[in-house]
């Protein structure tokens, strides 16, 4: 079910109303998705959320993300704005997963999903357990029709490429590739101990690529990675599932990784797939607020959320 954006999210401390004292609460706009703005620039970045954590509880699971986007809203609101003056941003609302109807609510994400892809929009879908990536995959697919091949990064502590006879969080992968085969899979951020051997060879069954944690933390190497994927596929949608980060300072996650990769790393890695000219969309999923301490990884999100944005008109590494 979708539910319009609410605008008491959007607030925060006030510096001024002069450009250079801007913060994200006074420059984003909400909008009813079947409203949406023309675009007057070609940097509209467009937020829906994805109340869900059917995902995770098919998935045995700690639920508690589906309240992760208005949350994470929250800190997004206060933090200064630092995009370029013609970047547009705007809040389309959330959809709402009903009665445990995961595989409803995922097709419903994809179609909101397509139509911002097909208003010029850049969709940053804020999860919502990590089911709701494949929600974003079905928009990003319906968008681009059955021909383009598909590049989806993962940064996640685990492959997600379970087999079970449901959907579930730890699925989606599995579910796109067997059904999909203009897609290709790069994960980083794997942990070896956050899957079992089966899930690596289903890996390399299907021919994933994947980067160990420490691997991913010499960053040269695995910006040479990413670049040789990016130019593999037409296309490529982005997916951080939050447990891939260290659970200092990640606490409010499912499953937390006392390997996980640094903050700072995972930002780099942002700020460079962000300026990537075929990247379509990107998703941030997995925190929960129930489990988190105090705002800790809510507030990390926030701050990624904001690099991302800031990025795709300004990069540095
Ligand atoms: N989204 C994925 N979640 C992990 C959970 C692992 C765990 O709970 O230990 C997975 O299914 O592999
Ligand atoms: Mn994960
Ligand atoms: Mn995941």
């Amino acid at each position: 079910m979708y539910r319009n954006a609410k605008e008491n999210l959007w607030v925060g401390r006030k510096d001024g109303v002069d450009k250079a004292s801007l913060r994200l609460h006074q420059r984003v706009q909400c909008y009813p998705i079947d409203h949406l703005p023309l675009s007057d620039t070609e940097k509209e970045i467009a937020i829906i959320g994805f109340q869900c954590d059917e995902g995770v509880k098919r998935n045995k699971g700690r639920i508690g993300a589906g309240k992760a986007p208005d949350e994470i809203r929250k800190y997004l609101a206060n933090l200064p704005y630092h995009l370029e003056e013609d970047s547009n941003i705007i809040d389309v609302g959330n959809v709402v997963c009903e009665d445990g109807n995961l595989e409803e609510s995922q097709r419903e994400l994809g179609l909101y999903v397509r139509e911002l892809l097909y208003q010029s929009k850049f969709p940053i879908i804020l999860g919502g357990g990590h089911e709701t990536l494949f929600g974003h995959y079905l928009g990003a697919r319906a968008f681009l029709g059955d021909e383009p091949s598909l590049g989806i990064i993962n940064i996640d502590a685990h492959f997600d490429l379970r087999v079970e006879p449901f959907a579930t969080s730890g699925t989606m992968f599995k579910q796109i590739l067997d059904k999909d085969h203009q897609v290709g899979y790069l994960a980083l951020g794997i942990q070896r101990f956050g899957n079992t051997k089966k899930l690596f060879e289903t890996a390399e069954a299907y021919h994933c690529t994947y980067l160990y944690e420490e691997e991913v933390e010499k960053i040269e190497q695995t910006i040479q990675v990413i670049d040789r994927f990016s130019q593999t596929y037409d296309y490529m949608i982005l997916t951080l599932c939050f447990d891939a980060i260290h659970l200092n300072a990640a606490p409010g996650v499912s499953a937390p990784s006392p390997f996980g990769l640094e903050p700072k790393t995972v930002r780099k890695l942002l700020r460079y797939i962000a300026k990537k000219e075929n990247l379509l969309s990107f998703d941030l999923s997995e925190v929960n607020p129930q489990l988190d301490e105090n705002g800790k990884t809510a507030r990390l999100a926030a701050y990624l959320l904001a690099e991302l944005m800031m990025s795709m008109s300004d990069y540095k590494l």
